[in-house]
This record gives C-alpha cells, structure tokens and sequence, in this order.
C-alpha cells in the first residue's frame, strides 16, 4: 500500500436486497475512490443508491436482507468484502466512522451526552475515568459546543438538533477515523445551522486530515465541500469527475438536469418522470426513458462504457455525451420540466 492509492477504492461493488416482492440490486456495479484527506460527494435523486452505497462499505445494512453481491472495497489496502462481522466492527471502531441523517435517532435517550462519548472513547483508547471526561470535554470544544464540560451531564432530549448533530460528530471523531462517512448529515437542520455544520466539517478534515464521503441532494452544499463528485443513478454511476469538471461541464444529461434544478431550491427534484422500478431495472442507459436525448441504442444492451473527458478521471457512461452537452438538451429538460406537475418533497425535519 502506497501513500499514492486511494484510502478506499470501490470496484464494481454490487449490492442486493431481498425482498418479498423480488431482489433490488440497490447498487449496481459501481466504481469509485477516496484518497486521503479529500472529500467525495455522491449525489442523486431518492432512491439511487447514495445511502446503500455508503452502508456496503463497512456492511451496516442488515444482513440478510441486504447482501454483497459482487465487487471488492479495498480499505488502506484491506479488503473489507473479505471480513468477518467482528473485524468489521473493529474497523468501524477504529478507521471508519458514519455520521446520519437524523441525530433524534443516533443518540440514546436515557443515557447523558457525557457518558455516550466517554462510551465512543473507551472503545478504542484506555484512558482512565478523568482522562476520558477531559478528551470528551476536548472533543466537544472542538465541534464548538459551548460550556462542554457542563453539556456533558445534558440528556440528548435539552439539546437543539445542530447540537445534537454535532455530539454525534465528535463521537464519530473519538475514535481519530482516517475516513469519515457522512450520509445527509445537515439534511434535517435549518439552514443556518446546516451552514454551520459544513464549515466545521471543513475544519475538522482539515485539521485531523480527514478524508470524507459526504451524500447530499444538495448540489449548494456539493459546489462548497466536495474536492471530486459521483453522480449516481438507479443504483449506477453516471458520471463522475472533480466538482469543477462535473459542475462547469457537466456531460451525463442526468447530471445536466439535476444541475438545472440547482437554483432557488437547494435540493434536487423537478425532472420529469421518476425512477425505474429497482427490481426490474431497464436495459442500456438506466435514464433513457427521462432523457430529452436518448435514441433507439440507448435503451438496448448494457450500460455504456465509460467514457473519459478531458479533466483529470472526469468520466461519463453516456453513448451521446459529446453532442448531449449541446445547449438544446438544458432547454429541452426545462421546457418539459415546467409541464411537469410540482413534486412536493416536504417532511424536512427543522432544527
Ligand atoms: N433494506 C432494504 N430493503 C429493500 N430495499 C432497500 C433497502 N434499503 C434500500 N433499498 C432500496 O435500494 C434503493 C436505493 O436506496 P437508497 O436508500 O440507497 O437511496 P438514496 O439514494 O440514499 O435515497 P435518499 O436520497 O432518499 O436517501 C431504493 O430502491 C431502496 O428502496
Ligand atoms: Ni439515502
């Protein structure tokens, strides 16, 4: 293992679900890498796989239903598909850490801040009783939580969601994890707060070295975090390059269209039609039946091999990508998305 490969380094990682009515293959043969200390942003709408791409790294879905099907995840040159649940636990006790969405869920309601940190900080370090109450306090004052040592007697339920976000971002932080993966961590937060949240993440990484893989459907939020980005869909890659590639010439017309409906909304949603049915997934180019491009070869056969951009690993799976960066197909994506009826999101929980 050199300090040139990548910290992680996804291959065809291919991840099913079975379920009653058949198997989702949530994710499907998709390809990505971290290096150290970077930040990579995947993105897509609900329900394309940002979420199960994430938990197959170190297999948190629950198994069975959820199962590796196919690929490898290579972890500072360990293969993680290869290991046990134990040594699992221990590489997520130790190396890679997960922060979520929803921070009511995350911490447990009966015991005080206090005790679940000084809980993170036992599992990998023995210190002695006042020694893990100072890295604890430490650890709070470094997510900015104001009075920490008075904080650490607090209860989840006398703390605001930010605050809360940010206990968990420090047990996360407990165990010194050279990867830290963020599944929409200020997702359910105000604005503000979520604004708050990036830039200590920002300092953090900086500051621990920290490299990241952060899901969002805020492309806002991507444009200020991520150093690359992968764009998923249908449980496929479509794209994926450095933000300034991916942003200033975006080449999948899915990636086109989720960038159109960037403005004024800060979260995706908007382009006509909706997912394919996860179980039974279309043939050729997953997004062909939405694409205001596709013709007849883009429904047909697997999906298209990569194509490589110029820009540094800026990659598309799209047979049409050169002449789908024409102005016309943003244009045809808006005027189609203006037809189509409003999508109500709602259910955002506020801090
Ligand atoms: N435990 C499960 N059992 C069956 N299907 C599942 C399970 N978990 C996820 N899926 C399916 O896998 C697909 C990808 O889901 P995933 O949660 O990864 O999407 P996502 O991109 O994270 O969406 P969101 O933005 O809504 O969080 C979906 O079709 C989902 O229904
Ligand atoms: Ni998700």
């Amino acid at each position: 293992m050199s300090q040139t490969d990548p910290l992680l380094a996804v291959e065809s990682l291919q991840t099913a679900f079975h379920t009653d009515d058949g198997t989702v293959t949530a994710v499907d043969g998709i390809d990505f890498t971290v290096r150290r200390g970077e930040t990579v942003c995947l993105v897509g709408e609900s329900g394309s796989g940002k979420t199960v791409a994430c938990e197959s790294i170190t297999q948190l879905f629950k198994r069975p239903p959820g199962e590796i099907t196919g690929g490898s995840v290579v972890f500072d040159g360990i293969e993680l598909t290869d290991c046990t649940e134990d040594e699992l636990a221990d590489i997520r006790g130790e190396n890679i850490s997960h922060v979520f969405q929803n921070p009511q869920n995350a911490l447990n309601p009966v015991y005080t801040i206090g005790w679940q940190l000084r809980e993170a900080i036992d599992l990998h370090r023995d210190l002695s009783r006042t020694a893990a109450r100072a890295e604890a306090v430490d650890l709070l004052e470094r997510v900015g939580i104001p009075d920490a040592s008075e904080r650490l007697e607090a209860y989840p339920h006398e703390l605001s969601g930010g605050m809360k976000q940010r206990v968990l971002i420090a047990m996360a932080l407990a165990c010194e994890p050279d990867l830290l993966i963020a599944d929409e961590p200020t997702t359910a937060l105000d604005v503000t707060t979520q604004a708050q949240l990036l830039e200590l993440l920002r300092e953090l990484q900086t500051e621990f070295g920290l490299a990241m893989l952060f899901v969002t459907h805020d492309l806002g939020v991507v444009a200020e975090i991520a150093d690359r980005v992968v764009v998923l869909y249908a449980g496929k890659v479509m794209e994926r390059g450095t933000v300034y590639d991916v942003f200033d010439t975006p080449c999948h017309p899915y990636t086109r269209a989720l960038l159109e409906c960037l403005p004024g909304r800060g979260s995706l949603g908007g382009i006509p039609g909706s997912l394919p049915n996860p179980t039974a997934p279309p043939s050729g180019c997953r997004f062909h039946d939405r694409c205001p491009y596709a013709v007849d070869d883009c429904s047909t056969g697997d999906q298209p091999a990569f194509e490589s951009v110029v820009g540094e690993d800026h990659a598309v799976s799209c047979l049409h990508y050169q002449t789908a960066t024409k102005p016309t197909v943003l244009e045809t994506a808006s005027e189609s998305r203006s037809r189509a009826p409003e999508r109500t999101d709602g259910g955002d929980e506020r801090d």
